[in-house]
């Protein structure tokens, strides 16, 4: 971990050091990237020195991939493991290529709005590993929860999976059950997969854009054929299939994605 964090920290000195070497005091915010809007960033009239800037990008990195990348994979294998749940979305996604002007070359985001479905299977599947499993905050004043006194200063451990499997939320967690969601009436406080307040993960609708977007393409031409089905799951530090979700994907025959509307 130490080594692959020098690596990546070389590799990210080198970009900074191109940015800074551009000047890009002369683009428009528009023009700049992350890295040049970061180099920009005065706090009490002290700009983010190089290493601050790196730390920045290596978080959202991390953030930013591990978690996206974990999600498809498994709405991935949810819906081969329900065949029932895999034709409704397939059937959405083969609607919604038929409804395409042919002017138009490929998915936007009118037709994810369209995606009401999907939108169940990807919440389902968030809820079901939560990918996050907590959160922590610091109370700032004593705080009376349910009887209990949390004292100002106090460190909480936020626990999000222990909400999303409490069967007084969702009864018989444990199921991969996108139709839970048909009602769209999930109490206050029961669903945080990105977490809550002002913290929360700034990355969500990115995160859910990839998703869509791969399981868009996904379901029209491609099957997931696991090798070892049935492999147990390994939970820490995210929710795993023991053998890392090894797979056979193959390209279906008739791939619609391609579907000309006549
Ligand atoms: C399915 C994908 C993702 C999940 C489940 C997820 C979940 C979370 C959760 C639970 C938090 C903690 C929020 C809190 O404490 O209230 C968080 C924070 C964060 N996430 Fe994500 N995230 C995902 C994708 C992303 C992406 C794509 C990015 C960036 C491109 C990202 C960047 C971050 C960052 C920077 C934070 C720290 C925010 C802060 O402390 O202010 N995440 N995420």
């Amino acid at each position: 971990m130490h080594q692959a964090r020098k690596k990546l920290v070389k590799i990210l000195q080198a970009v900074v050091d191109g940015r800074r070497a551009r000047k890009s005091g002369n683009l428009s915010e528009t023009q700049k990237d992350m890295m040049e809007l970061l180099m920009d960033v005065e706090e009490n009239g002290r700009k983010l020195d190089d290493e601050e800037i790196i730390d920045i990008i290596l978080m959202y990195l991390n953030a930013g991939h591990e978690s996206s990348a974990h999600a498809t994979m498994w709405a991935t294998l949810f819906l081969q493991q329900h065949p029932e749940c895999l034709q409704k979305a397939k059937r959405e996604q083969e609607e919604i290529i038929r409804g395409r002007p042919s002017t138009e070359k490929g998915l936007i985001y009118k037709e994810i709005k369209q995606m009401e479905y999907l939108s169940k299977v990807i919440d389902e599947t968030l809820r079901a590993v939560t990918i996050s499993l907590f959160t922590c905050r610091e109370a700032k004043t004593d705080v009376s929860i349910n009887g209990y006194t949390i004292p100002q200063g106090w460190k909480v451990l936020v626990w999000f999976r222990g909400v999303h499997m409490d069967p007084e939320n969702y009864p018989n967690p444990k199921d991969f059950n996108p139709s839970r969601w048909e009602e769209n009436k999930h109490k206050v406080g029961t669903f945080f997969p990105f977490g809550r307040g002002t913290r929360l993960c700034p990355g969500s609708d990115l995160a859910k854009l990839e998703i869509y977007t791969f399981l868009h393409y996904f379901l029209l031409d491609y099957e997931l054929e696991p090798l070892n089905p049935g492999t147990a799951v390994t939970y820490l530090p995210h929710s795993t299939p023991g053998d890392n979700c090894l797979a056979k994907i193959k390209k279906l025959s008739s791939s619609s994605s391609s579907y000309k509307k006549v």
